[in-house]
């Protein structure tokens, strides 16, 4: 595999589409993007046209730059953010679908990762698991491993190595798991943890790698591993948490019964130190009012899997409420409860959660929950109706970056930010020929250039695009994946 870190400027000429927020992008159709030899943006010139190209480029002193012009119906894109995902239930990927979460994690998902404490194992199939995530366009990527130091290094290791930006996190998990799948103690588990973070951390390079608390959920964990992670969070405050909330209804009640004296969910975490702005939620699709007034309260956010929470039947997340609360949404494939590696696929399944939300109960799914008692009321803007081309791109690249702290590093394009980027190739020549009319139907109003134009493309990439159009991806300006290397 050819990867490519320049060791000088490299100059992109041609289509840009960056989010703004939530409810605007901006669509460059002739944009100069130049990356720096330390792969970030040096800096953007939104609209040149071809024959301004050799002044602006003489301006900033790179006419010596590498230049990679864009062709028709190719364009930019931030790459996109998985907030939540398993790499060790990759193997398992499109089946198990008939259980609801508890059963699919004693049936499917459990007796998959225990193969995880045979370190060849695990090598092996994170080395393919990795790339996959990488060529469907995840630039940055919130893993779970499995309970497994070992293995878990070796999964830190290989995202290391490949040049993924990646928050890597072993499961602490003491209880409610099989005898031959849980760990011996909540000491054992948290020496483990802490020296994943050392092994992480002594890393070398630029950190794009970083460790990540990951108490499975609050029924896999006792009250006193819950207490030593919540002190390692407080001690910390640079460390991610990640874990999940209120996916299944029977998941709700499980915890319910466990911690009698929390008053819902949320406040497990809550009470244990584990609920903060650097806290990433999994699934969310079952909070009462209070838990969302409380995750807002907390800085939270959450990673919405509409994949998973179709294909485990948990339900539909409201997302727009969220979204209209000011919680910060990002997306995740929750691979195997997911099944697919791909965040187009999470896109998808997020405008249809939203169109059947809208559609299936339009007054209870306009009815947002009650404004906090201090601060302005909630205005309706994302809730009840589908979600917006804006904010479904938001939350696949911007909004994951928010999620997971990185907002001033990735999720967009602007100078000083890392150049984290995807080649999208919609032309018929990557393949993918389910997406219609750019090569030869420009009658029909697709690729001529327009703003609205760029964003019927986007859509199309979306809705009907694939990893064949991930032509390249780019990690800190270095060009580390996509189809390109595999022709
Ligand atoms: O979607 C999910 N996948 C998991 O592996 C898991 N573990 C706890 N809760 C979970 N939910
Ligand atoms: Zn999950």
């Amino acid at each position: 595999m050819s990867s490519h870190h320049p060791d000088s400027q490299t100059v992109f000429y041609g289509a840009v589409i960056t989010p703004d927020s939530l409810s605007h992008y901006s669509a460059y159709p002739r944009c100069l993007l130049c990356v720096g030899a330390s792969g970030d943006i040096d800096w953007l010139a939104e609209d040149v046209h071809d024959s301004a190209v050799q002044d602006v480029l003489a301006q900033h002193g790179a006419q010596d730059a590498a230049f990679v012009e864009l062709k028709h119906g190719e364009f930019l894109m931030p790459g996109f953010v998985d907030t939540h995902t398993h790499a060790p239930q990759v193997p398992n990927i499109g089946s198990g679908g008939q259980d609801e979460l508890l059963d699919w994690l004693s049936n499917t998902t459990f007796p998959m990762e225990a193969k995880f404490a045979d370190v060849d194992f695990a090598r092996r199939a994170y080395s393919s698991v990795v790339r996959r995530f990488i060529n469907s366009g995840t630039t940055t990527c919130c893993y779970y491993g499995t309970l497994h130091l070992e293995a878990t290094k070796i999964l830190a290791d290989i995202v290391h190595s490949y040049g993924q930006r990646a928050f890597v996190g072993k499961c602490n998990m003491d209880r409610s798991s099989p005898a031959d799948y849980v760990e011996p103690s909540a000491t054992a588990s948290v020496a483990a943890t802490e020296a994943l973070i050392a092994h992480i951390r002594a890393l070398a390079g630029p950190p794009l790698v970083q460790p990540v608390l990951t108490p499975r959920f609050a029924i896999s964990c006792t009250p006193p591993l819950l207490t030593a992670l919540g002190a390692l969070a407080r001690a910390d405050p640079s460390l991610l948490v990640q874990t999940h909330i209120s996916e299944n209804v029977a998941e709700v009640a499980f915890v319910r019964r466990l911690f009698p004296e929390c008053a819902s969910y949320a406040d497990v975490y809550d009470r244990f130190g584990l609920l903060g702005a650097r806290t990433v939620l999994a699934h969310a699709v079952h909070l009462d009012d209070e838990e969302v007034h409380l995750v807002k309260e907390r800085d939270a956010g959450v990673s919405h899997c509409p994949t998973s929470n179709f294909n485990l039947r948990s339900g539909i997340c409201n997302v727009g409420n969220l979204l209209d609360h000011g919680i910060k949404v990002g997306l995740g494939t929750d691979v195997s409860g997911g099944f697919s590696t791909s965040i187009i696929t999470a896109i998808q399944h997020a405008s249809t959660a939203s169109k059947v939300l809208a559609f299936q109960a339009p007054a209870a799914s306009l009815k947002l929950s009650p404004p906090a008692l201090i601060g302005a009321p909630v205005v309706p803007t994302f809730s009840g109706r589908q979600l917006p081309l804006a904010t479904l791109l938001h939350m696949a690249t911007l909004g994951g970056a928010h999620v997971c702290g990185l907002q001033h590093r990735v999720g967009s394009f602007a100078q000083g930010k890392a150049f984290d980027a995807l080649l999208v190739d919609l032309r018929d020549s990557a393949g993918n020929l389910g997406l219609w009319g750019v090569d030869g139907d420009r009658e029909l109003g697709i690729g001529e250039g327009a703003r609205g134009t760029l964003g019927a493309m986007l859509e199309r990439f979306f809705f009907t695009g694939d990893d064949r159009n991930v032509r390249r991806v780019y990690v800190q300006g270095r060009w580390i994946g996509g189809a390109e290397q595999r022709r």
